[in-house]
């Protein structure tokens, strides 16, 4: 079964030194509840395919050619109200961003309210109930719906957006680059935790990052673009156990060892009281 279905979808920026193929002859699909991973360098489109996906491409970019169709709609052709009413509700996105996508001046509660307003729900008792419940998923206290964004660490911003992004049960979760402003460890957290809600929702994820390492344990499959072109799609293992393009094969290489070799601590590391401290 099928939930995302793109097909040979190009597009392409119009600069003034001419046409720029961000994107070109690119053909996947995505699975109701499974989460792809789409990496590659910097500059080889995923951004490009993500937004075209969500509708959120802005001139100078143009669809110059495909389809994208999500549970039956033809995605592309949606406009007006109609591509108004389908974003949030069918796709959400969260992107790198994501940290200060929140007003600075409006309690969350605010923007929570403003975001349902946005999509017809308008009683405030059961505004106010959903947004707990969102925070609450998310694992933050509900208490907090009226602190404002600075309040929070960025590690909890992402949650926010998160949670709003999740607010009207999207079938498609588009992550661009969500966590890189985060620390490792925070980073992981929220990759974990959107990993529950998955299994929890069953919303689908397309997940854009850098890091291969982490792309390959929160992905059921991996697609590697290169210069605007899907070069290799597959499951992690598949890919490590035999890469079919030169340039997966590379990125594995880049990646450091799960468990690297251990060295003698000397020099400015050693332990003391069993803990390895800085001097
Ligand atoms: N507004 C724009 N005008 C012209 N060219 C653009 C524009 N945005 C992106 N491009 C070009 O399109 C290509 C794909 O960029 P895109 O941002 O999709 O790549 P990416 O893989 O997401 O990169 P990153 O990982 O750095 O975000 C690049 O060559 C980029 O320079």
């Amino acid at each position: 079964m099928t939930l995302l279905q793109v097909r040979n979808l190009s597009v392409d920026y119009a600069t003034e030194d001419g046409v720029v193929h961000a994107a070109r002859d690119i053909s996947f699909d995505i699975a109701p509840g499974e989460v792809l991973g789409l990496a590659g360098e910097s500059g080889s489109g995923k951004s490009t395919v993500a937004f075209a996906i969500a509708r959120l491409h802005r001139p100078p970019a143009f669809i110059s050619d495909g389809s994208v169709t999500l549970d039956g709609t033809d995605v592309l052709q949606l406009d007006g109200e109609a591509l108004r009413a389908w974003r949030w509700r069918e796709v959400a996105v969260v992107l790198q961003s994501a940290m200060n996508a929140l007003n600075p001046l409006l309690r969350v509660a605010d923007q929570f309210r403003d975001m349902f307003q946005a999509h017809g729900i308008h009683d405030r008792k059961e505004i106010r109930a959903r947004s707990a419940d969102l925070l609450n998923m998310v694992g933050i206290d509900p208490a907090r719906l009226d602190d404002y964004p600075h309040r929070f660490s960025g590690g909890m911003r992402q949650r926010i957006v998160i949670a709003m992004a999740l607010a009207l049960s999207p079938k498609l979760l588009i992550m661009d680059e969500p966590t890189t402003a985060l620390d490792v460890v925070v980073q992981r957290e929220l990759l974990e935790e959107v990993a529950d809600l998955r299994s929890k929702l069953g919303f689908a994820v397309l997940f854009i990052t850098h890091d291969l390492a982490l792309m390959s344990q929160f992905c059921d499959r991996i697609g590697i673009m290169l210069r605007g072109e899907l070069v290799e799609l597959g499951t992690p293992t598949q890919m490590v156990a035999a890469p079919r393009h030169p340039y997966t094969r590379a990125l594995w290489n880049a990646i450091p060892p799960l468990h690297p070799p251990s060295y003698p601590l000397e020099g400015p590391l050693r332990p003391q009281g069993g803990q390895v401290q800085r001097q």
